[in-house]
């Protein structure tokens, strides 16, 4: 039997912990059992219930307080994540084995962990050899993808984590319910993106001939390869939540082997067959 994990990352502030939480409450309500693991040695808050916490393994701040290592928050960040890679039978006995497991990793937001890094990918190659189907989740705040030279960016975060990771990746705008009106029709050019048009914008901004082939050549090269997408997400929308969910489904065919499972209803309450219990809605 598969496990399944969503490996939940982006820049820091995009909004990872936040999608972590709603998409508990979302599974939750449509009686699916998901569980979070928070990766993150430096988080403090979280509003979700963690089935596993990398904290309890290593601490940033412990490590900043160490006379012998001496890091500064981002270096102590690192260094607790190599830790944590040279560690990884302390996530193994976390997880233990349950039976249909579904998790969520929520990842820090330290951008260099997704493009150089090796520790991401032996999470999921480790992931894979406990026999999980790991789909990443790529955030991005909409906010910083409104303009095409923002937008090149962001596309580029989003895709040095797909060549590090090699695994099905979901791209999302998160902070829909922020942008203005205008900025919501702006943006929707950039979800299924048509790279020359973005090419047209940024021809208009730029001065520099060499800079303006260089933006045409990193276009192009997105638009032949058409990897990139993004889905928009607002957590305070229902449906926003459930599209998404359903992208991340399908790229790890989730589902697909589940064993039926008999809803949890007194016995005396539920009809035999599928006949009696439409005739019961009709019915009432
Ligand atoms: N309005 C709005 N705010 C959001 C949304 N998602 C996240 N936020 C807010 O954005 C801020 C950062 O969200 P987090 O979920 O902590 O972001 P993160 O990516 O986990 O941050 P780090 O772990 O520090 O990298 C918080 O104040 C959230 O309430 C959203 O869809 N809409
Ligand atoms: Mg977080």
């Amino acid at each position: 039997m598969p496990r399944f994990a969503q490996l939940v990352m982006g820049p820091a502030g995009s909004g990872k912990s936040t999608y972590c939480s709603t998409m508990v409450q979302h599974c939750a309500a449509i009686n699916r059992s998901v569980q979070v693991v928070n990766l993150d040695p430096a988080a403090e808050f979280f509003n979700y219930p963690l089935m596993a916490d990398i904290r309890e393994l290593i601490e940033v701040d412990d490590v900043m307080e160490d006379d012998s290592l001496r890091f500064g928050p981002n270096g102590g960040l690192v260094f607790c994540m190599e830790y944590f890679a040279n560690n990884f039978d302390w996530l193994e006995d976390c997880l233990g084995h349950v039976e249909d497991d579904y998790i969520l990793f929520d990842c820090p937001g330290q951008i260099e962990l997704y493009t150089h890094l090796p520790v991401m990918k032996q999470l999921v190659e480790q992931l894979q050899q406990w026999e999980f189907r790991v789909c990443g989740v790529f955030l991005v705040d909409s906010q910083f993808m409104v303009e095409s030279f923002k937008f090149i960016s962001g596309v580029l975060a989003a895709l040095s984590a797909m060549i590090s990771l090699e695994i099905p990746q979901i791209n999302i705008m998160t902070k829909m319910d922020l942008l203005s009106k205008k900025a919501k029709t702006e943006i929707e050019k950039y979800l299924d993106p048509d790279m020359y048009s973005v090419i047209e914008d940024s021809a208009n901004i730029l001065k520099s001939t060499m800079f303006k082939k260089l933006t045409k050549a990193i276009c192009g090269l997105i638009d032949d390869y058409s990897m990139v997408r993004f889905l928009p997400y607002d957590h305070s929308d229902e449906e926003s939540i459930n599209i998404v969910l359903q992208h991340i489904d399908f790229a790890i065919q989730y589902g697909e082997d589940l064993e039926f499972k008999e809803p949890k209803e007194n016995e005396e309450d539920k009809p035999a067959t599928l006949d009696e219990y439409f005739q019961d809605q009709v019915d009432e």
